[in-house]
């Protein structure tokens, strides 16, 4: 089908045009990208009917541009996409809700699998520990302050002192046969530095978890009444 039976050739580079505006003016990094490719597509259509021969060195740089835009766009879309996580993968992802896909998997390849093939101290109270921990099968066994607890699958370990970068506020035990994931503090903190998005989105998450932790903690009572005595 020719458009130029329906249209004359300024009919494109008007509606480019207003593809091109419209983009620029959205704030949606990906819509700004479709719409933009929208306008490309309709440039090209001009170039090769505003004249008697069509504009090749006009229509090969739209195209070049059109092409980056694309690849840049599937780029988008995976990192807004599960597709491809294996369910060991996304089960895990539903511990992550302050991240988007694309930025899970950038913290998974600095990440470690590990099974505890017998009982391994995971922290030390007062020790500042080298990693961080989400347990994704089995139970830890935490102690702090004479009371101990049992921590299963989805939670972290070791937020807190990451958070503050201080020393661990528990001892954590894993159980043998407990199933985890570990981060290399070192090396989250680097992706953390070169990522601000990442950044954000961990520290969010670490905020999220300590939050949820303490909504169902009791207060220690001698830091009760420190409180107490602030507010009087
Ligand atoms: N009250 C609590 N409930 C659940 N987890 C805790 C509690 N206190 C400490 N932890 C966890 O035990 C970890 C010990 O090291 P961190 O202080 O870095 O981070 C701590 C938390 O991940």
């Amino acid at each position: 089908m020719d458009p130029s039976q329906f249209f004359s050739a300024e009919f494109f580079v008007h509606v480019a045009l207003f593809f091109y505006v419209w983009g620029l003016l959205a704030r949606n990094e990906l819509w700004l990208r479709l719409l933009i490719l929208a306008g490309t597509f309709c440039y090209i259509v001009y170039y090769y009917y505003v004249s008697e021969a069509p504009l090749w060195d006009a229509i090969w740089a739209s195209s070049v541009i059109g092409v980056t835009n694309l690849f840049m766009i599937g780029v988008i879309l995976h990192e807004r996409s599960t597709l491809g996580m294996n369910a060991t993968m996304l089960a895990l992802y539903a511990s992550f809700p302050t991240l988007n896909p694309g930025q899970f998997r950038r913290i998974m390849k600095h990440a470690d699998w590990v099974t505890a093939e017998a009982e391994t101290r995971i922290c030390t109270r007062g020790v500042r520990p080298d990693s961080l921990y989400l347990v994704s099968a089995g139970q830890m066994h935490l102690f702090r302050d004479g009371t101990d607890a049992w921590i299963g699958p989805g939670n972290f370990i070791g937020e807190i002192s990451f958070l503050i970068d201080g020393p661990a506020t528990a001892d954590v035990i894993a159980q043998k046969g407990t199933e985890y994931v570990r981060w290399d503090r070192a090396k989250l903190k680097a992706l953390m530095d070169k990522s601000p998005r990442i950044s954000n989105a961990i520290s969010a998450l670490f905020n999220k978890d300590i939050a949820r932790k303490l909504s169902v903690s009791t207060p220690v009572p001698e830091q009760a009444g420190q409180a107490t005595g602030t507010l009087n």
